[in-house]
């Protein structure tokens, strides 16, 4: 068996106004893996789960080999996390914050940390209390990223960040992801960061994992396919095929597990092929949302 940073089976948590469902969920070490999905679909709750800082109502958080919440502690060190919600103190600077996560965390690596610091263009004396939004974002990343921790927790990273900061932790995350020893979880609505640095995937809508792989052969199996029907009758569906937009004699369809041998299927019913286009991850991120949820509205209907 590969071995784990993170493992979730059927864990649920549940909330006045929505649920969190049998979430199955594995990151085998060294891997970087995009968390994704709308407002509200669960990744803050989610990852505080997987951080220990709640707890689920049945199923099992397993953690770097240790069970959380109840072993929290012994994997502190090798474990960071940083999220929008997390405060730095207003009051004192960058370099007491750095002082103080130095003390705490032996791994803690100084001439990392000053790279970080030239790259994200901190300022060590400055107060946290006058930081922008993005400096903010910025010297709390470089306060676990110098702490180098065996997993990386962080939610939405990205989020806030001009195209020029959102570039410069792109990039910090590229490294990483050379560095085969760490691994990465990170929640994003930013399909095209998750597909830019992420090695694997996962989707979760309304409280569900919809779809988790791992991004090359996941983005690989996706494709739109454009048709010219011989008749305006409707398209009839095929196994592999998602989606069937139809207007008249055009139809464009949508297929989640590409068969070269659903093409030879068309012309066989005198179906024209006008193009076979490949998805990127957020055309296949809405096309999942879509389907998930029309399958989910059945389901409560029947
Ligand atoms: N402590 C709580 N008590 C009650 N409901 C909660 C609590 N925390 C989260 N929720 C609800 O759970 C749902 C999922 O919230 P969560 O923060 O996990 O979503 P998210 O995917 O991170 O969203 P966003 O991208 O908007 O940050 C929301 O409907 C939210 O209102």
């Amino acid at each position: 068996m590969q071995d784990l940073a993170i493992q979730l089976q059927n864990v649920n948590k549940h909330f006045s106004y929505f649920d969190l469902e049998n979430v199955d969920l594995t990151l085998p070490k060294g891997q970087i893996m995009g968390f994704v999905g709308a407002n509200g679909a669960g990744k803050s709750t989610t990852i505080r789960l997987i951080m220990g800082l709640m707890q689920a109502d049945s199923g099992d958080v397993t953690v770097l080999g240790q069970s959380m919440p109840k072993m929290q502690t012994q994997v502190k060190q090798d474990l960071g996390y940083s999220s929008e919600e997390m405060k730095l103190y207003g009051a004192q600077n960058l370099a007491w914050h750095i002082n103080f996560i130095k003390s705490v965390y032996p791994s803690w690596d100084d001439s990392y940390a000053k790279e970080l610091l030239h790259r994200f263009d901190l300022n060590l004396e400055q107060k946290v209390k006058q930081f922008s939004k993005g400096q903010h974002i910025k010297a709390q990343l470089l306060l676990v990223l110098a702490r180098k921790p065996k997993l990386l927790v962080l939610d939405e990273p990205t989020t806030g960040l001009d195209p020029v900061a959102r570039q410069e932790v792109n990039n910090e995350l590229a490294l990483i992801l050379r560095d085969e020893e760490r691994t990465v979880l990170f929640s994003s609505h930013n399909t095209a960061d998750v597909e830019k640095i992420s090695d694997q995937i996962t989707f979760i809508d309304r409280g569900r994992i919809i779809d988790s792989h791992d991004k090359e052969t996941y983005l690989d199996s996706w494709r739109r396919i454009q048709l010219e029907l011989p008749s305006e009758l409707p398209l009839q569906p095929t196994g592999n095929v998602i989606q069937i937009e139809q207007e008249g004699r055009i139809a464009s369809v949508i297929s989640n597990k590409f068969d070269p041998l659903i093409l030879e299927a068309y012309q066989q019913q005198n179906i024209k092929i006008n193009a076979v286009e490949n998805m990127n991850l957020e055309e296949i991120f809405l096309a999942n949302v879509n389907r998930s949820r029309i399958v989910r509205t059945k389901g409560a209907q029947q």
